[in-house]
């Protein structure tokens, strides 16, 4: 049976009158009015379910005439605490006078509104104006549905008298066991402004819609924000609580797969700026470094191409079945904490599953593959030991395998990755960069970072030392070049990575020119001209001084790789030590990170070398201990020295493409 309106009494009845509600815990309100040891007793009508409609309308009048006045003085909700704790909710027993503690409090409705149009006595009341709003609000959903309460919808004239429009459609009354009382006159107030950001278009939450993004369980989330509260309708029901909208599809995890990178690209909004507003970190996080699984290539002599078959240098699509830790080579290990999570450590950069990058199908068009015809005029001895030898078959290296460098990470994807992997526009658009330069401090991770263009553009990568073709001379130096730019274009896509480029440019003492600038200018030129699109050189330097301006301009991008930071260089030696069975403990991991400030990546790893080989380890059965460290650290130390940066940076302000 149903509270309608014409169960309420009269107003001055109500407090004393109708509830009767069995209550060991009296609300603050009540403390005083509670028989001593007796059990609360009080009526109100709503409590019954025998008050006529027609009561109910009368009282409402009455109600509203009486506090009229009270109803228009500006709402003001007391603290929450103010009603205290009780809830009314759902039948639930309690202190009539207190408001649902658990649901969020929802601004009274106003008695003024909806009266105009309410018809009196429209029989089976949907809660009727005297009913808590609260309470229609929240009623879970069962008591909502249709007919599913039990009772009789409300009654076509009634919900209209209601501005039907506001009444979902099966919006019905509410049983009168499970209606709250009514506030207190003085606090059916019209309801507060929506709070800002709230409107009829804004969306009713403030939070995001596909509610919050799922984190792998490193430390809690903070739970959603209350729901703000429901909007009442004018006649001072609760608006039914519109279902949230259904979550849009979460957007698939960024892979850098072909078509990813053309819609990131395609979107014309520079995403720097996007990051800038997104704040950093979010933007980065996809750069996070991984933990280690194998040491990297020697990074200083050509790999020598392994005979049999060349898994690829991990830059094409890995044969099927591949051994997993050609991914990546800092796979494995213990995860480290999150990103933005209360418990991320201040000393170790996110970690987060990098969506692993399988080398997209080069377009058409775009990093294109030019028509595969061997090169005219080139040496075929050179260009097969270019094949033999330059060709890199080490494991595919992934934007997170490199610790740190978000910003220039971003910087490689956006100005170059994304542009090359782009198809053009449309003809005649803007050839996107075919070189780059990256210059920084020995061991700073240059050719790492080489290494994952390569991999991040699907391409061959093929490795050139200049110090190794500098070294037979000229013309057998000029041969090797040209072979190798022939290679490049004969096997596209590919990326020549061409590190100690100041070896080619350097002047000899005997102030002859460079013996190798002419021949690297020419490749450079007609290597990476418009008929060798599917070729990006990358040189490496670091002495950037030593480049003229003639070389300077060879190279589109000019980015400074600068020595890893506390975070990065934790994650470094951690990754190194782990690859030695040797894990420190946070405190002593924090004292080395502290002590090998100025170190480079390079340096880092060289220090666990020194500090194994000092230990006698591999043989030692013991893993390697700080102590061993700490002694490694008097042998090892940081070759760049605070000039040498400075100069880096100020080159780097000078010529440097920024990011
Ligand atoms: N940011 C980094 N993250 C992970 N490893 C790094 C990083 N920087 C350097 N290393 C490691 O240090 C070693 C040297 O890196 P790399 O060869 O890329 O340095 P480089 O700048 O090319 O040095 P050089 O100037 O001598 O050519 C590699 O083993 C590489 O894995
Ligand atoms: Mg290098």
């Amino acid at each position: 049976m149903h509270w309608t309106p014409e169960h309420a009494q009269p107003l001055n009845q109500w407090p004393e009158q109708h509830l009767d509600v069995s209550s060991t815990t009296p609300s603050p309100a009540h403390k005083l009015e509670l028989p001593p040891g007796g059990r609360q007793r009080c009526h109100y009508a709503w409590a019954h379910d025998d008050i006529s409609a027609l009561t109910a309308s009368n009282l409402l009048k009455r109600y509203a005439e009486k506090y009229s006045g009270v109803l228009d003085s500006p709402y003001e909700r007391p603290p929450l605490g103010g009603y205290g704790d009780a809830t009314f909710l759902n039948g639930a027993k309690g202190d009539p006078e207190s408001w649902p503690g658990p649901e969020p409090p929802y601004p009274l409705a106003s008695l003024h509104e909806g009266l105009p149009g309410s018809k009196p006595g429209a029989g089976g009341g949907s809660g009727g104006l005297g009913s808590s709003p609260v309470v229609a609000g929240n009623l879970p959903e069962a008591l909502y549905a249709g007919n599913a309460c039990g009772g009789p919808s409300a009654p076509a004239e009634y919900a209209t008298g209601y501005g039907g429009g506001y009444l979902a459609p099966g919006y019905c009354a509410q049983t009168s066991a499970t209606l709250a009382p009514p506030p207190p006159a003085a606090l059916l107030q019209p309801p507060p402004p929506p709070p800002p950001g709230y409107g009829p278009s804004a969306p009713l939450y403030n939070y995001p819609a596909g509610g919050y993004a799922a984190q792998p369980g490193y430390g809690a989330l903070p739970a959603p924000p209350a729901a703000p509260p429901t909007p009442y309708l004018p006649s001072g029901l609760a608006a039914p609580t519109p279902l949230p909208a259904p979550a849009p599809p979460r957007p698939a995890p960024t892979s850098y797969g072909f078509q990813a990178a053309v819609a990131g690209a395609e979107a014309g909004v520079s995403l720097k700026r996007k990051a800038a507003d997104e704040g950093a970190e979010d933007r980065y996080r996809k750069y996070v470094y991984e933990p280690a699984k194998a040491p990297a290539a020697d990074a200083t002599s050509y790999p020598a191409a392994d005979n049999g078959e060349c898994r690829g240098n991990g830059f094409r699509a890995k044969p099927p079945g591949a051994a997993e830790e050609a991914s990546g080579k800092y796979r494995g290990g213990v995860p480290l904490k999150v990103l933005g999570s209360s418990v991320y450590g201040p000393q170790l950069e996110p970690f987060e599953k990098f969506p692993e990058r399988t080398p997209a199908p080069t377009p058409r068009g775009g990093f294109a593959v030019p028509s595969g015809d061997s090169p005219k005029g080139v040496d075929p001895g050179a260009l097969e030991l270019v094949t033999s030898k330059m060709v890199d078959c080490g494991p595919p290296v992934q934007w997170a395998d490199v610790a740190g460098q978000s910003a220039l990470k971003a910087a490689l994807e956006e100005e170059l990755v994304w542009p090359l992997l782009r198809p053009p526009a449309y003809p005649g658009s803007p050839r996107p960069p075919r070189t780059v330069l990256l210059f920084g401090p020995r061991g700073a991770g240059k050719a790492l970072l080489g290494r994952c263009l390569a991999t991040q553009l699907g391409a061959t990568l093929l490795r050139l030392r200049g110090a190794s073709l500098a070294a037979p001379g000229a013309a057998e130096g000029a041969r090797l070049l040209q072979a190798a730019f022939a290679a490049a274009r004969c096997r596209p896509p590919a990326v020549l990575l061409i590190s100690e480029l100041d070896a080619l440019l350097c002047a000899r003492d005997d102030g002859a020119s460079a013996p190798l600038q002419a021949p690297l200018l020419a490749c450079l030129d007609s290597g990476c001209g418009a008929r060798a699109d599917g070729v990006l050189v990358v040189g490496t330097t670091s002495r950037p001084a030593v480049l003229d301006e003639a070389t300077r301009r060879r190279f589109t991008l000019r980015f400074y790789v600068a020595l890893p930071d506390s975070p990065a260089r934790g994650q470094i030696l951690q990754r190194a030590l782990a690859q030695q069975g040797c894990a420190l403990s946070e405190r002593e991991l924090a004292a080395l990170v502290q002590g090998t400030q100025g170190y480079s990546g390079g340096e880092l790893g060289q220090l666990c070398q020194q500090a194994a080989a000092a230990a006698g380890l591999p043989g030692l059965q013991r893993p390697l201990s700080y102590k061993d460290l700490e002694a490694a650290l008097a042998k090892v130390g940081p070759r760049a020295s605070p000039k040498e940066l400075d100069s880096f940076v100020e080159w780097d302000k000078m010529y440097g493409s920024g990011h």
